[in-house]
């Protein structure tokens, strides 16, 4: 259902001319890669040895991937702390609660976890603000469908503006405004999205069902997302801590530096929301969790036995060698930039989808993933320039789980975005509270300064 601007496929001589520019453009833009080293610039913003280049300070979350043991670097199991609290306490001490998500919004938000006659009051402003009104779901959520609902989530955002009486106000109090309302509708906008899409594009019935006080945003999630509505308590349990899990990391993940750049310059909340998104989607940040899915569906199909060590490395080494799956080069869900021996988010999610998939009689699948897990750690390490060990991410398992609570595919990013929208709010807080500097790094010059020649003296 393409539009007709986008139809150059269809147009020949538009395609010629199309074929033209793109030679034209690929004998320009090349950079001598040696020059990167010549001029020691910082690519991806790391050190020679692959750490991040200090940019900010932050007292959001702490990511931690190695012990420091007699001044020296030791790669160790990793650690996330939530404004001070290790997030495995966190997980274990929400236990069986419901609101664990909420509480984890609160405590990003107002640095320490709410009291509970605070959280009472939250959950009241939280649902007021959840409201969508008739109209815009009309008039923007179901208008242009889309079958990437992170982009139908940026474009409604966006929107969001213009429905807002002081949008381009970014003081301190009014940000907290617009920031409590995007995480309170984020849920409603992507599921609303994902039944337009269902209906306009794949012809199924169309459902939209109003959030329900007294639910959690997990249940709601899930009461929206339903035909029937139904859920278990370990259904919205599970998906409450996938939330909290993706909630924060740091302010050097892309989106929150994202976050940061674009806070800097002094723009509204809707563009800083839509630029982090626009971020978190790309398969080598929040969207590998979608990648991870699709490259299982592929290995599934490939791999004739899933006990078969053997033919599963092989077909890892096609990936590594860029002949199978998406030609990236790329094994999802493995990998950090950070984290050495664990992501702390992965060793819960996988005890998380161990347990669902006894449920669900699906250990022959866990037992899969698990065993990728391990050889592909082995195969990264071995054909790849490594400057630490690897180690799956939080967005190995995240699929499956979600995969087991009957979340459609579609959705897998715009949860991430659901839970992380709570980070980026806090980082943005925090950014305008300490009154940063513009970001604004440098860029080296290695092109040639040459003479302006009239049009018909070019060559
Ligand atoms: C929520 C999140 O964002 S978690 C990350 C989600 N992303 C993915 O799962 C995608 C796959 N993983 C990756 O692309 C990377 O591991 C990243 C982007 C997460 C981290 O990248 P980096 O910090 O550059 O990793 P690191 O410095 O350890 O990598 C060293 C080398 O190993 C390669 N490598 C790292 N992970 C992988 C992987 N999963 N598959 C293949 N090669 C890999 C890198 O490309 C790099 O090679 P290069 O120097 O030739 O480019
Ligand atoms: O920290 C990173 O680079 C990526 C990541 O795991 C996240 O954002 O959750």
């Amino acid at each position: 259902m393409a539009l007709e601007e986008t139809l150059i496929a269809n147009n020949s001589s538009l395609k010629n001319e199309m074929d033209y520019l793109e030679q034209v453009l690929l004998n320009t833009h090349r950079i001598d890669p040696n020059l990167y080293e010549e001029y020691d610039v910082k690519r991806g913003l790391r050190d020679s040895n692959g750490k991040g280049v200090l940019t900010g300070l932050t007292e959001v979350s702490d990511v931690c991937g190695f012990d420091v043991i007699n001044g020296r670097k030791i790669p160790a199991e990793g650690s996330l702390y939530y404004q001070g609290i290790n997030v495995n306490d966190l997980v274990h001490g929400l236990g069986s609660k419901k609101f664990g998500f909420e509480e984890t919004i609160f405590l990003l938000l107002f640095g320490r976890l709410p009291k509970e006659e605070e959280l009472k009051r939250f959950l009241g402003i939280m649902f007021e603000l959840e409201a969508l009104s008739g109209r815009f779901v009309r008039d923007v959520v179901m208008k242009a469908s889309n079958s990437n609902i992170m982009n139908a989530m940026q474009r409604c955002i966006l929107t969001l503006y213009t429905y807002d009486d002081n949008p381009e106000d970014i003081s301190v109090e009014n940000v907290l405004r617009q920031s409590l309302e995007l995480i309170a509708k984020m849920p409603l906008i992507a599921v609303y999205s994902y039944h337009a899409y269902r209906h306009f594009r794949k012809d199924e019935t169309l459902l939209i069902r109003n959030p329900e006080k007294g639910r959690s945003l997990a249940e709601n999630l899930l009461l929206m997302l339903r035909p029937n509505g139904q859920y278990t308590e370990l259904e919205a349990k599970v998906l409450d801590i996938a939330l909290v899990l993706h909630a924060e990391h740091g302010g050097g993940n892309n989106s929150t530096f994202t976050t940061h750049v674009v806070t800097s310059s002094g723009t509204d909340t809707y563009s800083s929301t839509a630029a982090s998104i626009g971020s978190l989607k790309g398969p080598r940040h929040g969207g590998a969790n979608l990648k991870a899915q699709k490259m299982f569906d592929d290995i599934k199909a490939s791999v004739k036995d899933w006990d078969n060590e053997d033919e599963i490395r092989l077909y890892l080494r096609k990936i590594l060698n860029k002949e199978a799956f998406d030609h990236s080069g790329l094994i999802y869900g493995m990998g950090h930039a950070v984290y050495t021996l664990s992501d702390p988010r992965e060793k819960l999610l996988k005890s998380f989808a161990e347990k669902l998939a006894k449920e669900k009689g699906l250990e022959n699948e866990f037992a899969l993933y698990d065993r990728v897990e391990r050889l592909a750690k082995e195969e990264i390490m071995t054909h790849r320039k490594m400057f630490k060990p690897v180690c799956a991410n939080v967005d190995f398992y995240s699929g499956f789980v979600y995969t087991m609570l009957g979340i459609p595919e579609e959705l897998f990013t715009p949860l991430f975005a659901i839970a992380r929208i709570a980070g980026w709010s806090a980082h943005r807080l925090e950014e305008l509270l300490n009154a940063g500097k513009i970001i604004r790094p440098a860029y080296k010059y290695v092109g040639h300064h040459t003479e302006f020649y009239a049009r018909d003296e070019r060559e």
